[in-house]
């Protein structure tokens, strides 16, 4: 299952504390990037030391954990900084649903780091030569629809709450997609720029073309702990404070959001709960503002109770009913029906995990597939039986501003 490229054998990897890098974004050299950025902190990366397409299936996650052991295992580790995301790491995305191709899992050549201030610099055998040209903008951008027009999704957004009102379900997750051709070919380090910049509370990432800025951390895996911040239940900016004020306290009074969100929460809790000694699940949610929209949000804590590394916990955890739906089975087989295209990587985890197990994975959200001069955004909403489908529409096209501005500025 080796899949080592052109680097010697056991490879070498060697991490160095190094002095202020500056901002991570602003350091990427003109090569595929690999980016997991928060509040400035977080890690950007390039080449490629290992690669491989995840197969599909059930069985993904144990195939991607034994591909890691393998190549973690035969690597050869002098680790100067002993911190989360030191040592080597591997960069992923997995696709949302387990019977689609399009997951991988990329260990870098080189890794630029930084937590709590202390940075550092991973080479897996010799680091490349790269350009450090400065990144390009894409020119004009138009935009066509995805797979179903606005017209066809709301209609879909009926059926689901005609599916809802019926019984069948609780809640359903549906999404759409929006095609974006650009001038030139696009250069992700311009997105992961304007995306860092705007929204510095989400999780800026990059994989394998797959490029966001996420609100929502799946799971934080440190030692034995795991966070996860839970977000479901939605509504606008105002133009002021009063009017952000006053649609926050519409949000928090709302019935269908406060149980789309008590849907997302349970989901997490009942996930977590077997594999952790200590769980705090908050009673009530707290308020999370983005630039664009605000989120009913609830931090989840936890103690693992045995050594489960990340992608354990990711395993359990995804689907969440923040993506899929209640109950989780019914969900999928209701966004399969209705939405009429495949999520590829959208939904699904995205993160990073290093030889210790430690690693952050969150939901690839408010992001695009990118290839060459073409991008593929998408936006989901949770759908009750009290939805509205032209609001479900207005929330998704404000939840693709994300990706809209990170292409257009
Ligand atoms: C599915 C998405 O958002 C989820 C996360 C936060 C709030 C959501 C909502 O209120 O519908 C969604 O559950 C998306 O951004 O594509």
């Amino acid at each position: 299952m080796s899949v080592a490229l052109g680097i010697t054998r056991p490879p070498l990897v060697r991490t160095i504390p190094i002095d202020h890098p500056g901002d991570l974004v602003a350091r990427l050299p003109q090569a595929p990037p690999y980016a997991w950025v928060h509040r400035g902190e977080g890690m950007v990366a390039w080449g490629e030391a290992a690669r491989v397409d995840v197969p599909p299936g059930p069985g993904r996650f144990d195939w991607a954990r034994a591909w890691l052991a393998d190549v973690f295992g035969e690597a050869s580790v002098d680790d100067g900084v002993h911190v989360p995301g030191s040592g080597p790491v591997a960069f992923g995305s997995f696709t949302f649903d387990p019977d689609a191709p399009g997951s991988v899992l990329v260990v870098p050549r080189v890794v630029l780091g930084r937590r709590n201030g202390r940075a550092w610099l991973t080479t897996v055998g010799e680091a490349p030569m790269e350009l450090m040209t400065p990144p390009r903008g894409p020119g004009e951008i138009r935009y066509g629809d995805g797979s179903l027009t606005a017209p066809q999704w709301q209609h879909a957004v009926g059926r689901a709450i005609g599916e809802i009102r019926s019984g069948r379900l609780e809640k359903a997750v549906l999404a759409r997609d929006l095609v974006a051709t650009a001038e030139r070919e696009i250069d992700v380090r311009l997105l992961l720029r304007r995306l860092a910049d705007a929204y510095p509370d989400c999780y800026t990432f990059s994989c394998a073309g797959l490029v966001g800025a996420t609100p929502e951390l799946l799971v934080r895996h440190t030692g034995q702990e795991v966070e996860s911040l839970v977000l479901a239940g939605t509504t606008y900016r105002g133009p002021g404070p009063a009017e952000d004020h006053a649609q926050a306290a519409a949000l928090f009074a709302s019935r269908k959001d406060r149980y789309e969100h008590a849907c997302a929460v349970a989901s997490v809790r009942d996930t977590l709960a077997p594999l952790c000694a200590e769980l705090t699940v908050p009673d009530q949610p707290e308020l999370l503002v983005l630039p664009n929209v605000q989120h009913l949000a609830s931090r989840v804590r936890g103690r693992l109770a045995d050594g489960a590394s990340v992608l354990d916990v990711v395993a359990a955890m995804h689907p969440t009913a923040a993506v899929g739906g209640t109950p989780t089975g019914v969900a999928l087989e209701v966004i399969r029906e209705l939405e009429g295209m495949d999520r590829g990587g959208y939904a699904g985890p995205v993160g990073w995990i290093d030889g210790r197990g430690d690693g952050e994975w969150g939901i690839a959200l408010r992001c695009a597939q990118i290839e060459g001069r073409r991008a593929r955004l998408f936006a989901g909403c949770g759908i009750m039986g009290d939805s509205d489908p032209a609001a479900e529409l207005a929330e998704a096209q404000a939840k693709f501003r994300v990706m809209r501005y990170a292409l257009e500025g």
